[in-house]
């Protein structure tokens, strides 16, 4: 299957900041969230997909093109949403349409008009009396418009307020019902991503934890509390991350039938949601054995 993102074997220093040899996919025609604590390296990959910097090695694709060659058709691919408003203020929102439109070959002036009226936005005023979450539904509007197939959200929901959120995720959803399209969305909002993501990627200090699908983080992923005693070479070979405390241990498996047979009633054992899954998987390797 031909992936809408692809970046292979990346490195990237930007001060103490470090992607090592990192390799990664999004897939086509789905929604993944894209998650990890302050700083793990989100913008950082996202700006690389839209070549606004560059790696030092390694090769990012956008639907199996490169961007040395490709710059054009790349971007008419993309649009881009993001947590600072990209608009000159000052202006109304047709008035910034028309300064954007003309960069793409496919802009649909009809498109741009039904979704304004779809997201309640009006074109004849100036920006800047905005909230924050019409100034995402703006670009949200204008990103669609050109019929972008890679739909680029970094922390879309950040400064929106829960009446708000919900709105831009339903949009999102009908997005993702009338066309073929492709979302790859930061956020930290797990609630966001409960009801729209395919897949997770988690990302930490640089690091791609894992990649996976949602349903399969449910099913699969759970913690596990329990005495010291139950921890040897063998059971230990079934989490992923162990925190040990004078009173037991909790743990991360990935594989929530094997431990329910092995440790029965001895362990508490419950599914772990997203955040659980996050925490228990910061710092990856280090924080205890793997397999
Ligand atoms: N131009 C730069 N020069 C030096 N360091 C940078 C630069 N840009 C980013 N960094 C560092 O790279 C690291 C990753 O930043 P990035 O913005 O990609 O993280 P993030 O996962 O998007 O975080 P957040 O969730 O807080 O937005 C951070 O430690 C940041 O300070």
């Amino acid at each position: 299957m031909e992936h809408a993102i692809e970046l292979q074997n990346v490195h990237k220093s930007l001060g103490a900041f470090q992607l090592k040899d990192l390799s990664m996919q999004v897939k086509k025609g789905f929604v993944t969230g894209f998650v990890g604590g302050n700083g793990a390296g989100k913008s950082t990959i996202m700006k690389m997909i839209l070549n606004l910097i560059q790696p030092d090695a390694g090769v990012v694709r956008v639907f199996g093109l490169e961007h040395q060659q490709n710059e054009k058709a790349i971007k008419e691919k993309i649009g881009f949403v993001f947590n600072d408003s990209l608009f000159y203020e000052d202006l109304t929102l047709r008035d910034m349409k028309n300064l954007i439109a003309p960069s793409y070959q496919n802009w649909d002036d009809s498109s741009f008009q039904q979704y304004c009226d779809r997201f309640a936005l009006p074109l004849k005023q100036p920006i800047k009396l905005f909230s924050d979450g019409m100034k995402m539904k703006a670009s949200l509007a204008i990103a669609l418009s050109h019929h972008a197939e890679l739909i680029i959200m970094d922390e879309p929901t950040t400064n929106l307020d829960p009446v708000f959120r919900r709105e831009l995720i339903e949009h999102l959803h009908d997005v993702m019902l009338d066309e073929n399209k492709t979302i790859f969305m930061a956020t930290h909002i797990m609630s966001d991503l409960s009801s729209l993501a395919d897949y997770i990627t988690f990302i930490d200090k640089g690091e791609i934890i894992f990649s996976k699908d949602v349903h399969q983080l449910e099913e699969k992923f759970a913690i596990v509390r329990g005495g010291l005693e139950l921890l040897d070479r063998d059971t230990e070979q079934y989490f992923l991350s162990i925190k040990r405390s004078n009173s037991g241990f909790e743990a991360l498996t990935s594989d929530y039938e094997t431990v329910v047979k092995l440790f029965g009633r001895e362990a508490v054992i419950e599914k772990a949601n997203l955040e659980e899954i996050m925490y228990y998987s910061r710092g990856g390797k280090s924080s205890g054995s793997t397999h």
